[in-house]
């Protein structure tokens, strides 16, 4: 049982050491975003700092593969809410903070922007570009100050955002997600990731799970040179498919292994021109791999750190195409009772998971056999596991000093010294941490914090899109004809979509909490910045306007574009210190003294190899580790 003089003692540290600060910290409301691998040693952070109320987001559960890092949750625990897991295991070191759980997707239109108002900051603790980014746009809609932050490996990042003050997290471009041009990873394979990705999103997903063209890793798009290659290799996956009806027999495995590592590697020959400048691919025999494979150890799948001889790969191949083959055997009577019993047409497919055995055996065969028809090197299951997984395996060190850096970085947005708090890095070379030496500035053309916000209350059973543009875009703010409006989905409204005009709202997929962005297309004097309205609906009086802008608006008009200064052009985009940024950002890594560092998937950063370190290039060879898309 708690006593009085507990309750005391434990105020007694943070108010010795924060003053006055400690009082405020008592009553501020806070939201924290995702409570992984920062978010369990950011909670205890903030439970023990002592703010009052607490509100914690994360859509997932418990995962056997978090527990070792994610110190608020044990082996009991897995499957659970981790959002509701923490906020039981966090609750328990300071029984004054009030903790709410929200086991949901922060995207979720409850969470609106009167709900972010009601905070006086927000942590991101988030391991994906989209939620951040999301996020970062509530906050600024909001005007609430976000303390945003990831981790890779030892690489972090702390960044404090806020409207007006500091850039946002979408002033530096954000990288899309790299994918691979279908016909290097499936007819010119000349690194070991392409034929990782190859095994992984095409073999392995053709005969066990979707089709390849479902599968993001893959680029499609056609050109006129590649554009008949891309039929030939949409017949290749279609030949495959009809062979994947034989699942369960015993020649099976053989007649995947003669489609993909002989027939379609022959086809891939009688290309002569593809030849002419790489490496011929070698088609592989079937009866001679069998003869070899015979003194094969039956447990080689088990040694995971060295790398399979083609014997020891053509072994595991066979194996794991049995052991999948069989599980889908089982699969799909499971789901035709289903079917039987309660019309459920779930679909029998397995999808690839890096800590499924079979699949990753599956992967690693497959991709070290393509390999070696390729000439390319093959590499050890241990090290495919990490690349076909895309894991930069976490530091639960570099998430307790992140975390820690965020609640100091909190503590000064909450004592007013927003331009005391630049965003510090951690990692790379030099020092262990770093801070940029002043606080950044919005960039003035950024889409999300570079534009003017005002809220609209349309009533949804009346208002038009000819309201809005006639009565308040050239009505009340004085715009000309020459605008375009956008919802979240693309343009609704510019000079030549007059037809949308008599649209509802309903109608064009503008709901309650959505945002609409004005663009002025004027030509000649400088036009209006964009004009951003949040979208609130509710029944107005019927003798009123359907739509209406409460607030006086003086939106300031784009500055004229400034000649590039030289010290402008020495500052670098590089692909450089994002830490969890995934994206481009404006400085040089040498200012900040830290190593190059290549963009990975979950919007985390991986530091550049040492010229030794045995790790495959993408784009350019000098460029650093590559990173696969999931
Ligand atoms: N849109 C979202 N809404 C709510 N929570 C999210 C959202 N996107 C990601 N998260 C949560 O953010 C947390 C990020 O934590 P972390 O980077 O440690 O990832 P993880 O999934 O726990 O671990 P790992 O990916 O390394 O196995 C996760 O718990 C994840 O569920
Ligand atoms: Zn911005």
């Amino acid at each position: 049982m708690e006593t009085k003089k507990d309750v005391k003692g434990r105020d007694k540290f943070p108010r010795m050491s924060l003053g006055a600060l400690h009082g405020r910290i008592k009553t501020a409301r806070v939201l924290m975003v995702g409570a992984g691998g920062i978010g369990c040693e950011l909670l205890k952070n903030i439970v023990l700092t002592g703010f009052g109320e607490i509100h914690v987001v994360d859509l997932d559960t418990i995962d056997l593969s978090n527990l070792n890092r994610q110190f608020l949750f044990r082996h009991e625990h897995i499957k659970k809410s981790k959002a509701l897991v923490a906020k039981e295991s966090a609750g328990r070191f300071n029984p004054n903070v009030k903790i709410e759980a929200h086991h949901a997707n922060i995207m979720d239109p409850q969470f609106n922007i009167e709900w972010y108002k009601g905070f006086e900051l927000v942590f991101n603790a988030l391991d994906n570009v989209a939620a951040r980014r999301y996020v970062n746009k509530m906050c600024i809609a909001a005007d609430v100050p976000l303390v945003e932050s990831g981790t890779t490996g030892f690489d972090g990042h702390v960044q404090v955002i806020k409207r007006g003050v500091t850039e946002c997290y979408d002033c530096t471009p954000k990288e899309a997600p790299r994918s691979f041009p279908v016909c290097t990873i499936r007819s010119t394979p000349s690194q070991p990731i392409h034929c990782i990705v190859w095994g992984k999103s095409y073999l392995f997903t053709e005969i066990f799970g979707i089709s390849e063209e479902e599968t993001p890793e893959l680029d499609f798009t056609e050109d006129s040179e590649n554009a008949k290659e891309i039929q030939n290799l949409r017949r290749e996956a279609e030949a495959l498919k009809n062979i994947r009806d034989s699942m369960g027999l015993s020649q099976f495995p053989r007649l995947i292994f003669d489609k993909v590592f002989k027939d379609d590697i022959e086809r891939l020959l009688s290309m002569e021109e593809m030849w002419k400048n790489r490496h011929a691919p070698q088609a592989l025999d079937f009866e001679q791999l069998s003869k070899d494979a015979e003194s094969v150890a039956k447990n080689i799948s088990h040694h995971d750190q060295h790398v399979w001889t083609v014997a020891e790969n053509f072994a595991v191949f066979v194996d794991s195409l049995h052991r999948l083959s069989s599980r889908m055997g089982e699969l799909k009577s499971n789901v035709s009772n289903a079917t039987q019993e309660n019309g459920d047409t779930a679909p029998a497919i397995l999808s690839f998971d890096k800590d499924d055995v079979d699949a990753l055996d599956f992967v690693v065969a497959s991709a070290n056999l393509r390999s070696h028809i390729f000439g390319i090197e093959m590499r050890s299951k241990f090290d495919i596991k990490q690349m076909a997984g895309n894991i930069i395996p976490a530091i639960a060190t570099t998430n307790a000093i992140i975390a820690g850096l965020c609640v100091l970085q909190a503590f000064k947005v909450m004592r007013g010294l927003i331009d005391k708090a630049p965003m510090i890095f951690t990692g790379g070379l030099g020092r262990a941490m770093t801070a940029e030496s002043r606080v950044r500035p919005p960039n003035p053309d950024c889409t999300v914090c570079g534009v003017a916000r005002a809220k609209i209350t349309i009533d949804p059973s009346r208002a038009t899109l000819g309201n809005l543009v006639t009565e308040i875009l050239q009505g009340q703010l004085g715009y000309g004809e020459e605008i375009s409006v956008l919802s979240d989905k693309g343009v609704i409204y510019d000079p030549d979509l007059e037809e949308n005009l008599i649209q509802k709202f309903g109608d064009l997929d503008v709901a309650n909490d959505s945002f609409i962005t004005i663009k002025d297309e004027e030509d000649g004097d400088t036009p209006r910045i964009d004009l951003v309205f949040s979208i609130t609906e509710a029944s107005l009086p019927a003798d009123g306007k359907a739509i209406q802008l409460s607030e006086t608006l003086n939106i300031p008009r784009k500055a004229k574009a400034a000649p590039t200064q030289e010290s402008e052009k020495a500052v670098v985009y590089s692909d450089a210190p994002t830490n969890g940024v995934n994206g481009k950002r404006k400085r040089s890594a040498t200012d900040a003294g830290i190593d190059e560092v290549a963009p990975s998937k979950k919007g985390k950063a991986v530091a550049k190899p040492d010229a030794d370190d045995d790790v495959i290039f993408l784009d350019d060879p000098v460029s650093g580790a590559i990173v696969i898309d999931d």
